[in-house]
């Protein structure tokens, strides 16, 4: 299939040896719903800035939608980038920012924007500057989802949001994209709440490329063992172990690699009990030893 979002050995430094992003080669796939992981720092927004026209490569090349985003009005009228902190201008109000959005995104759907409103409960004419940080965050939200862009940008997208407000977020996201698949770019750090909705994973570090893998091969890229300290001892011997905690007699250890059958009879044998990694905790072990993010290719 051919990507939708392509980047060849894309970079940018900064002076005094900042490599804020370095020689990252992607492909994203179309309709599907993309996370971009990462520690602070790791780059995260200079993608998404970079694929957004916002900010110039040092090198490397990129495509979206099959042309490069740089002033491309074509491109960037079928993309939506919702930013962590977006400034307004002074004086505006929710409703002026949704009304110049409309303006900008052929798909919009004006109905959805006023479901989201009210789901939201964004007060649309009061001033920004009065709202509170969890309401500004709604903004972006309503306006992500609304737009329907077929390439859309949630970078963070919900700093202050209360939890119930973040379920809406989600629940929306995924039921509307049922509807109108489009392709999603999420950079969270909130990783459990989003895993559910996830269909492929890119993790950068330090600006490279750690992780880029379908979220499901992620998942089958480890597992938890429990049970009797002794017999988890036993099994993991020789094994690539990530984590291992031991409480009294009875111990959990995370490890790499598929649980093949004569792993499970192993298992089985030893009376150990087996569950799945969760993806938060996976991308957090992976990122502190990289050198078994590659290896577990
Ligand atoms: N204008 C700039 N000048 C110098 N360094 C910069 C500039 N912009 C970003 N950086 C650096 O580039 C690196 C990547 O920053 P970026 O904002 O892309 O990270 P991020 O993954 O989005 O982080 P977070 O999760 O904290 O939002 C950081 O080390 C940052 O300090």
């Amino acid at each position: 299939m051919t990507a939708v979002i392509e980047t060849t050995g894309l970079s940018k430094h900064y002076p005094k040896g900042v490599r804020a992003l370095d020689d990252v080669s992607i492909a994203l796939e179309p309709n599907r719903i993309h996370a971009l992981l990462g520690r602070n720092g790791a780059g995260k927004t200079t993608l998404m800035q970079l694929l957004t026209g916002q900010l110039i490569a040092t090198s490397g090349d990129m495509r979206v939608l099959g042309g490069h985003p740089f002033e491309n009005a074509q491109v960037l009228s079928q993309t939506c980038f919702i930013q962590e902190s977006q400034k307004y201008p002074d004086g505006f109000r929710a409703q002026d920012v949704l009304a110049v959005a409309r303006t900008l995104h052929p798909q919009w759907d004006a109905d959805f924007e006023r479901r989201l409103v009210a789901d939201f409960r964004l007060p649309t004419d009061r001033q920004i500057k009065k709202l509170s940080r969890g309401q500004l965050s709604a903004i972006g939200i309503v306006v992500g989802l609304a737009s329907r862009a077929p390439v859309t940008f949630f970078d963070e997208p919900y700093l202050g949001l209360d939890a119930v407000a973040r379920q809406l977020f989600y629940d929306h996201l995924l039921a509307d994209f049922a509807e109108h698949p489009r392709t999603i770019l999420l950079s969270t750090h909130l990783i459990d709440e989003v895993a559910n909705l996830l269909e492929h994973v890119v993790v950068i570090d330090e600006g490279r490329v750690l992780i880029d893998a379908d979220a499901d091969e992620l998942r089958g890229r480890a597992y938890d063992v429990s049970g009797r300290a002794d017999a988890v001892a036993a099994y993991v011997d020789g094994r690539e172990v990530v984590a291992q905690q031991r409480l009294g007699g009875l111990a959990n250890a995370t490890v790499i690699g598929p649980i093949d059958a004569a792993a499970r009879a192993e298992l089985d044998a030893a009376g150990l009990t087996t569950s799945p990694v969760s993806l938060q905790a996976l991308v957090v072990h992976l990122t502190r030893t990289p050198e078994l993010a590659t290896a577990s290719l």
